[in-house]
């Protein structure tokens, strides 16, 4: 690999990416890469996405929808395309990629296994053999009862094979359970699909979010870099609150960044991904695995000299990155609280007030109830003091129809 070269935004030797997606994570990274003099294009389902907001370009089109895909880069001649959520045409990535059309973060291969619950679950689970929950797919509610009193048992969780931010995803304790479960996945995936996993339940201490750095190293590989833990809460499948490092237990520790390490050599390619476990004791399971920046990962906002934005960046463009932490924080998000358009933020000062904090507001055009609408930031000398100034800092803050 030769040593990177970076052009002029708006120029021919410009340096361009696109990002496939443009919300509250690729707006950061996004903003890391003008930080390097990148020309950048943001892509989003819809119009005014955070994201695009703050890039050279804005597009929007169906990103699920091959054809537009294609067009669309044929059309833009991006040189790298980074995906940001989910919900895109990722077998027209990889046969973009095939052809040498774009590069693709970390790799096509890497965006279709983790688009959907069922190729990263088979990945981890069946072939690089690593912990998981027990797991069946299913098609009908018949299938889910089946595989339920078949051995995965109750409580269970059942989220659809398509779907992120806890969307769509519910626990079933006992039989009543099964049909609301399964109404509500239907419901609440990105895409149609009518699949869902059903995931035993796994009762555990604690969670983390290793985030796992592949980036060019001196000698022209690919080196593994791990940010301290990312502990967090998550309440109906939705990140609420995120705090880093979360302590842990060496052995458990070593354990996690095994299996980050496993799972990430075999999706490959440069960036960072956010291998999500679970820990009981010194016993590590895998959970799943964000080919992006994670959502808990907004906390190295504040406690890194290199965000997981920056670092993303960075290892996508082959430069040299650094994972130290600055100092311990906090992050918790702000709902939206309210259904309406062009919402009005109060208490923003108030939150200020509280030290040593920051805020992360999206700019997202549209408030929905749950929708994560701005993120409060906090460090201090401990986790725990953090925490409490994160989230006192978020509760300041109001969200209400103009
Ligand atoms: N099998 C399980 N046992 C116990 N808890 C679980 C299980 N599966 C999911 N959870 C809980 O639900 C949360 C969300 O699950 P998961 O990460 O699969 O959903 P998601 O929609 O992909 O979320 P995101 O996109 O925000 O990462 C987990 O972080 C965990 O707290
Ligand atoms: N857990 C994945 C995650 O947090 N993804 C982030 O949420 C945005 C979608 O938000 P929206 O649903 O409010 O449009 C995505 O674009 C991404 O930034
Ligand atoms: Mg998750």
């Amino acid at each position: 690999m030769t040593t990177p070269t970076l052009g002029t935004p708006l120029s021919p030797t410009a340096t361009r990416v696109m990002l496939l997606g443009a919300g509250e994570l690729g707006k950061e990274v996004l903003i890391a890469l003008q930080r390097l003099g990148v020309e950048t294009i943001a892509v989003d389902r819809y119009e005014n996405a955070p994201g695009q907001q703050v890039a050279h370009h804005a597009r929007t089109i169906a990103m699920s929808d091959p054809a537009a895909l294609r067009t669309l880069i044929e059309t833009e001649k991006p040189m790298v395309v980074v995906p940001e959520i989910e919900a895109i045409a990722t077998p027209m990535l990889e046969e973009l990629e095939a052809r040498g059309v774009v590069r693709v973060i970390p790799t096509a291969r890497a965006a279709r296994l983790t688009m959907d619950r069922e190729g990263i679950r088979r990945l981890a689970a069946e072939t690089l053999k690593l912990p998981t929950s027990p797991y069946k797919f299913c098609d009908s509610l018949d299938e889910l009862q089946a595989a339920i009193d078949g051995g995965i048992g109750y409580p269970c969780i059942v989220k659809p094979v398509m779907s992120s931010s806890g969307k769509g995803q519910s626990k079933i304790d006992g039989p009543a359970d099964v049909k609301k479960a399964w109404d509500y996945a239907m419901a609440g995936g990105r895409v149609s699909h009518g699949r869902v996993i059903v995931e035993g339940f796994i009762d555990f201490d604690y969670e983390i979010t290793q985030l796992t750095v592949r980036a060019v190293g001196a000698d022209g590989l690919v080196e593994t870099h791990f940010c301290e833990p990312i502990g967090h809460i998550q309440v109906s499948g939705d990140y609420v609150e995120s705090w880093q490092p979360h302590p842990m237990a060496s052995k458990a520790l070593q354990r996690s960044r095994e299996i980050a390490k496993a799972v990430t050599d075999n999706l490959g390619g440069q960036g960072i991904f956010g291998v999500e476990l679970f820990v009981k004791g010194d016993e590590v399971w895998f959970s799943e695995v964000s080919p992006r920046p994670h959502d808990t990962g907004m906390v190295t906002m504040c406690t890194q000299w290199q965000n997981e934005f920056e670092l993303h960046a960075r290892a996508i463009l082959g430069l040299p990155v650094n994972t130290a932490l600055k100092s311990p924080g906090a992050s918790a998000v702000v709902y939206g609280g309210v259904e309406g358009k062009g919402v009005v933020f109060d208490g923003v000062a108030e939150a200020l007030r509280v030290p040593n904090t920051d805020v992360r507001l999206f700019g997202k055009p549209e408030s929905f109830t749950k929708r994560r609408m701005g993120v409060a930031l906090a460090f201090d000398a401990d986790v725990e003091t953090a925490r409490t100034r994160a989230k006192e800092a978020a509760g300041k803050i109001k969200p209400r129809l103009p």
